[in-house]
């Protein structure tokens, strides 16, 4: 563990990061404060009862004083009931509330996050702050802070009543504590470290087993089981021994804690009762007093229970809290310009230099320039690592430029709003996300306003219709998981549908390298054909058919612009687009030869 971790679980500090949320909810909070005190004070009542009924009660004889007193405690007990039940639903209501709010909170600004934050960070882990260290502030503040409060103040309450009680007898629980107090941390360490000793031993045990279990085959081939039979008995039996000693040294610290705490009562009681019989002490005090320490031993005792719980909560909040702070590489700017109205869907890199966050010293992009005008189809080709993609995620905003512009419809995009900017982008990507729920709201995934006709119209351009009306119901199918799975051409379908029903100035598609069949590829090609119909688009071309239909085709190499043109002129020129365009599209020396074919 690193020092920081380490620090971090020894703090109660980062809770504090909590009380912006608990003070949204102050009211509640007040009204659970408020029967937690109740509660508390209503049991440090009862040993008062206790006494009075001992003392003058039995002493007096007086059975109206004895009745008397037991309706006092009777009431005492209801209102007890009342207020810890008051306390519970309140205490449990505001950490539920809480973490509801949190849960949302973080949510929704991760989800805000640039990509560059992705790019460092591992999806699992933030998912698992948003469960686990979640749940753990909930039992935090549900659970664990009003445990450790109630018994703050029984403990406190309950000291003082002791040494009002009786301030003589106090003084000797005083200095009783040490007593027990320092063995008892001293052999509670020796019996944590054979604990965690035993532990190892046999996580070591099971490690082996697991892995000679998982290479059974391995094991018998080479007439291996009598070694590794022996290696586990000698693993098991040294966890056994492990566990002996900690056992060992737990029996000893029980033996040793009860008769140091019975001693120590048995010492206090016996001065008790010698001042009982001398008359300096009544009956009734002396049990007082004793119920008085139990209840604040009992308090210590459950304390140092959740106090463990409490430490691992702060570690969550801290966690949880941290992913507030995180600020966004890339937002709208404060005053956002407007876009040009109507759309004219030209899109403009301006010697663009640019170097993923994530590694600074690597350019992806060297001073990238070109110009697509409205309703052009650009193609974009390059080997495997130019740039391709590098250039979507820019236009998208994903990332900002280190140098050079990039303009939609004359505007540099960072000067416009986020929203704005990519509600003119339809992307298409290779790797179509298929969210759990119904075709309906994948589909409908990028306007969640529209009506089953518009979806309908949209899967119909897409050619997805006819796969989704089998479908057993139809558009109401779950997909996803859990759900029916599509095939990658169905999926791509889904995602054209996507894009024709957000039907944006400017298309941005990713071809996909995976080959379909043939019928799935025709179907995808005459979906496509209809979504670049009357609007910008930009391709990351891998098929021959794209490329012969492109007004351009822009070949990216190394992170700039290497050649651009049309297919004829550009295996005409016998370059880089010559070379790739054989290899990546498969054709024959002669098709190059003649691209007029
Ligand atoms: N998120 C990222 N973080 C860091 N480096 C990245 C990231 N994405 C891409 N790169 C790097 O940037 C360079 C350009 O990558 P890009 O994905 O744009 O290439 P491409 O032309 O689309 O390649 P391909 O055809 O193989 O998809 C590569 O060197 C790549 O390793």
């Amino acid at each position: 563990m690193s020092d920081q971790a380490s620090r971090r679980s020894r703090s109660l500090k980062p809770l504090s990061r909590l009380n912006p949320y608990l003070m949204r909810y102050r009211g509640m909070a007040l009204a659970a404060l408020l029967f937690l005190v109740l509660a508390a004070v209503t049991t440090l009542a009862l040993p008062l009862a206790v006494r009075r009924v001992i003392d003058h009660g039995f002493t007096s004889q007086d059975p109206a004083f004895i009745n008397q007193y037991f309706v006092m405690v009777i009431v005492l007990a209801v209102v007890m009931a009342i207020s810890s039940a008051m306390r519970y639903y309140y205490v449990i209501t505001i950490g539920d509330r809480i973490v509801s709010d949190i849960r949302r909170e973080v949510f929704s600004h991760v989800s805000r996050l640039s990509p560059a934050f992705f790019d460092v960070n591992q999806s699992g882990e933030i998912v698992s702050r948003l469960t686990a260290d979640a749940t753990q502030i909930r039992s935090a503040v549900g659970a664990s802070a009003s445990v450790a409060l109630r018994n703050i103040i029984m403990c406190f309450g309950g000291m003082v009543m002791m040494i009002y009680t009786s301030p003589r007898l106090s003084i000797m629980v005083l200095a009783a504590i040490p007593v027990i107090v320092f063995p008892l941390i001293a052999f509670g360490r020796s019996v944590r470290r054979r604990s965690r000793a035993a532990q190892d031993s046999l996580a070591e045990a099971s490690a082996f087993a697991g892995e000679s279990i998982a290479a059974s085959r391995t094991v018998q081939a080479f007439n291996g089981e009598g070694a590794a039979e022996a290696r586990y008995s000698d693993a098991v039996e040294n966890a056994f021994q492990a566990a002996r000693q900690a056992v060992k040294a737990r029996a000893i610290l029980t033996g040793v804690a009860i008769t140091l705490v019975f001693g120590s009562i048995a010492g206090v009681l016996w001065y008790g009762a010698q001042s009982v019989l001398s008359g300096t002490l009544s009956a009734g005090t002396l049990s007082q007093f004793v119920l008085y320490s139990v209840l604040a031993a009992s308090s210590l005792g459950q304390l140092s229970e959740v106090w463990g719980e409490l430490m691992q909560s702060a570690g969550a909040a801290e966690r949880l809290t941290e992913l507030l702070a995180e600020v966004s590489a890339i937002r709208s700017p404060e005053t956002p310009q407007p876009l040009p109205e109507p759309p004219r869907g030209e899109v403009w890199f301006e010697d663009v230099h640019f170097a993923y966050p994530s590694r600074p010293g690597r350019s992806a992009l060297k001073g990238l320039s070109f110009a697509v005008d409205g309703g052009e189809t650009v193609a974009i080709v390059g080997p495997s690592g130019a740039g391709k993609s590098t250039i979507f995620s820019l236009i998208l905003r994903f990332y900002d430029p280190s140098s050079g512009r990039i303009c939609l419809d004359g505007r540099d995009i960072r000067t416009v709003s986020l929203e704005d900017l990519r509600n003119r982008l339809a992307i298409v990507p290779q790797d179509v996300t298929i969210f759990s729920g119904t075709i309906h709201d994948n589909i409908a995934f990028s306007r969640p306003d529209a009506s089953r006709d518009e979806v309908i119209a949209a899967a119909k351009a897409a050619q997805a219709a006819e796969f989704i009306d089998r479908l057993e119901h139809g558009y109401d199918s779950r997909v996803g998981e859990r759900g029916i799975t599509l095939s990658g051409g169905q999926r791509q379908r889904i995602a054209i549908a996507r894009a024709i029903l957000k039907d944006a100035p400017v298309l941005l598609l990713d071809e996909a390298t995976s080959a379909l069949d043939a019928e799935s590829e025709t179907l995808v090609q005459k979906a496509l054909d209809e979504l670049m119909q009357s609007r910008t688009t930009i391709v990351i071309a891998h098929r021959l058919a794209t490329v012969l239909k492109a007004d351009r085709i822009l070949v990216v190499d190394d992170g700039h612009v290497v050649e651009q043109g049309t297919h004829q002129s550009l295996i005409r020129d016998g370059g880089l687009y010559a070379k790739l365009a054989r290899l990546q599209f498969q054709m024959s020396h002669d098709d190059v030869l003649s691209p007029a074919k």
